[in-house]
């Protein structure tokens, strides 16, 4: 509830029997704070404390109100989210510096931030991994006092190893109940990022809660979603405690967020090529090279039917395994990784061939760009990343002439498949409940999207 200036005039012009009441908001418009001036012979021959205390009187469940709008106010509150991302062509070769397509996914991450300075306790709420974590905001401030000093704008000369011990051993020390892997991995990137962003402000108790529309550990970019998001969130924390109150990040605060969010990715990864955090942080669809980067293009919007095989794997795991087989046969899988690459920037050309064509004109383009997607998928079969599921849904697929692949690291997680328009809706409806009936989690999005928003 907020009061108006004629509400406040009316309320004593009534119950004083005044003459004369001029009020003016000093609040801002939020209703918490009024100057009056009132003639009324209720007044009349008393004291100042007396006759304040006759205006207090008449407005005592208003000024409570007050009150507890101007503490409201002074409370921050936020939420940053991040979009999930999907690799379209490159998965692996992207590791080896060859050319990846990858897009931005409708399915986010959700960081809530609220500062509660009544209580003694920072919270954080992670529902995905079943994580309600509390540590006393002194606890936090004295290990923050003692870290090697580093600025927030320099990711790059974080010494990650000694960094990793300090969140470990701050984490064992403050953490007062048994924690799983997966628990563990995300109070680190968590507190990764604490330490290296918020360190030296002054700040309050405060809670957070992260939500994410991503499966975990599936191919959707759940790590690196989860990593910018919290980044983002830090970063933001700091303009604000700093009076900017700027709810867009500069291009110059995105890339120091995608650094962040790298150094975090190493976490749950090991080697990571850099695709996901950089889709997450900058959102749309971009061609990614390690050693050129990203670069943006803009397309038609396109479909894409993502399929959970709902087998879990190892992006670790799997990335190891691409390197043992390239150790053993390195002149092979450099051709292979050397056609994924040639396969990557066909699929651009196509991408963009559709986006200038009408919709009979770009069967043709789809087409191509299927066909790049099937010996997409076989290549990265014979990297011995895909997995017996993922092979069924690519058949499932194939039979009503849609064509898909595995994306990120393979092993399980999902399969993917670019939706032609000219596809019937009712062979799509069929292909989901047939997919469906064998156990598998099916659902179409839209590619792209916004990067780290501030909401
Ligand atoms: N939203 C999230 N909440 C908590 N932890 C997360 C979240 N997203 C990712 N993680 C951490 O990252 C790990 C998954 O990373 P990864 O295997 O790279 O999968 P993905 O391909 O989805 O990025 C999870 O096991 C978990 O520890
Ligand atoms: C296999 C790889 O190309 C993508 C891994 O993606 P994800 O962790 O499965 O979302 C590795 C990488 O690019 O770092």
């Amino acid at each position: 509830m907020t009061y108006t200036e004629v509400y406040i005039r009316d309320k004593l012009i009534k119950e004083l029997d005044a003459i004369h009441v001029e009020v003016i908001d000093e609040s801002d418009g939020c209703g918490g704070k009024f100057s009056c001036i009132i003639v009324s012979e209720k007044s009349e021959g008393k004291p100042l404390l007396s006759r304040h205390r006759l205006v207090n009187n008449v407005l005592q469940e208003e000024l409570k109100i007050m009150s507890l709008n101007n503490h409201l106010a002074s409370v921050l509150k936020f939420t940053v989210s991040a979009p999930g991302k999907v690799i379209l062509y490159g998965d692996h070769s992207v590791v080896y510096d060859k050319s990846a397509i990858a897009s931005s996914l409708g399915l986010r991450t959700r960081l809530y931030f609220t500062e509660t300075p009544e209580s003694k306790y920072v919270t954080i709420e992670v529902p995905s991994v079943a994580l309600t974590y509390t540590c006393e905001l002194e606890v936090l401030q004295q290990r923050v006092k003692n870290l090697p000093s580093i600025k927030w704008q320099n990711p790059d000369v974080v010494n990650h190893e000694e960094f990793l011990n300090i969140v470990d051993s701050f984490i064992k020390q403050s953490s007062n109940h048994d924690l799983s892997a997966q628990q563990c991995v995300s109070l680190t990137c968590i507190f990764y990022l604490y330490f290296g962003i918020v360190q030296s402000i002054n700040v309050k108790s405060f809670s957070i809660k992260i939500e994410t529309d991503l499966t975990l550990g599936a191919g959707t970019g759940s790590s690196a979603s989860f990593a910018v998001v919290i980044a983002g969130a830090f970063i933001h924390y700091l303009r604000l405690k700093s009076n900017n109150n700027k709810t867009t990040f500069t291009e110059e605060e995105l890339g120091i967020i995608s650094k962040w969010a790298y150094s975090v990715e190493k976490i749950c990864h090991g080697k990571p090529s850099g695709i996901d955090n950089t889709v997450c942080t900058y959102g749309s669809m971009v061609e990614f090279r390690k050693s050129h980067g990203m670069q943006f293009f803009s397309t038609t919007e396109l479909e894409l039917l993502l399929v959970n095989t709902k087998q879990p794997r190892s992006t670790k795991q799997l990335v190891g395994g691409v390197a043992a087989l390239k150790e053993n046969h390195n002149s092979v899988v450099e051709l292979i990784l050397n056609a994924m690459n040639e396969i990557a920037k066909s699929a651009l050309d196509c991408i963009l061939e559709i986006s200038k064509a009408n919709q009979e004109s770009s069967k043709k383009h789809y087409e191509r760009l299927g066909e790049l997607t099937n010996i997409n998928q076989c290549m990265l079969q014979a990297l011995g990343v895909s997995h017996p599921k993922l092979d069924d849904i690519c058949s499932i697929l194939k039979r009503v002439g849609l064509c898909g692949k595995l994306t990120g690291a393979g092993g399980g997680g999902y399969a993917i498949s670019i939706v032609p328009p000219h596809i019937k809706r009712e062979i799509i409806q069929d292909v989901i409940e047939e997919l469906t009936s064998k156990g598998y989690e099916a659902i179409l999005t839209k590619l792209g999207g916004s990067g780290v928003t501030v909401h």
